[in-house]
């Protein structure tokens, strides 16, 4: 089997004395597009922080396409191909949207150079007709697509998406999970944080359930399909 791009093994974070992560294994085959699930609090961001470097955690191991990064910062896990986008976004808000997408231009870790300022603009017609724009004049919806063309920008090998709908009206929503598609068929792994667990699933290969910060569920979108109870239980829907 080829390298995952992220390997974590037996993840504990903690906030000061709030034992948050108790052991998680986590990981993010090549190609593959992932779903992390769980109810509000249960660890999914601080998950999603602990691998980039934002949050150190007190015992575990983060490996990035074969190399140990455990504490090391994000600005190195970045460097290893890994885009993240997290909850709330953080673009620029003074710089227009080609100025925020032109630069986080870089080639990818192979020196790929798949995600042009060209296909981007394409993949987000919205943007296009907003390249003036300064970051702070768009929608939340607007805003995502730029905080995603960035990360594509990266030319990434793994794409980190917290809340990637939250907030945004249905039919933004809708364009966030058809580019999250796109994403998918050009090869790109990727992990989605999303509490629309119909949408998530309709599009990953595998997801993880959080529960308390432990690993309740990881299997295929089928496998959790089939058990309704679960989703219950889990997702409380
Ligand atoms: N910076 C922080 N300091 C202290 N506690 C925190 C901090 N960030 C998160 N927590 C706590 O850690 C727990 C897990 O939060 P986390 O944000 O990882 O959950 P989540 O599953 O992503 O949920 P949500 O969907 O609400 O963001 C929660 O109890 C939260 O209150």
């Amino acid at each position: 089997m080829s390298t995952p791009w992220i390997d974590a093994c037996g993840i504990h974070t903690f906030y000061g004395s709030s034992h948050i992560l108790h052991g998680i294994d986590f990981t993010v085959g090549q190609g593959e597009t992932i779903g992390l699930m769980g109810r509000n609090g249960m660890g999914k961001s601080t998950l999603l922080k602990s691998l980039m470097g934002l949050v150190k955690p007190r015992a575990g191991s983060v490996a990035v396409a074969g190399r140990d990064m455990t504490g090391k910062p994000p600005y190195e896990v970045a460097r290893l191909g890994i885009a993240y986008v997290p909850e709330g976004r953080g673009i620029f808000g003074n710089l227009s949207v080609v100025e925020n997408l032109q630069m986080a231009a870089r080639a990818g870790t192979r020196g790929q150079r798949d995600w042009t300022y060209e296909r981007v603009l394409e993949t987000f017609p919205r943007l296009k007709e907003r390249l003036g724009h300064g970051g702070q004049q768009l929608s939340g919806g607007e805003q995502q697509m730029l905080t995603i063309g960035r990360a594509l920008m990266t030319n990434p090998d793994v794409l980190i998406l917290d809340e990637a709908t939250e907030g945004l009206a249905p039919l933004i929503a809708r364009e966030i999970w058809r580019i999250c598609s796109l994403i998918k068929d050009s090869g790109i792994s990727s992990v989605i944080v999303d509490k629309n667990w119909k949408h998530v699933t309709q599009i990953t290969d595998r997801n993880v359930i959080l529960v308390k910060g432990q690993v309740v569920f990881d299997g295929s979108s089928d496998a959790l399909h089939a058990e309704p109870l679960l989703l219950e239980q889990y997702l409380g829907v």
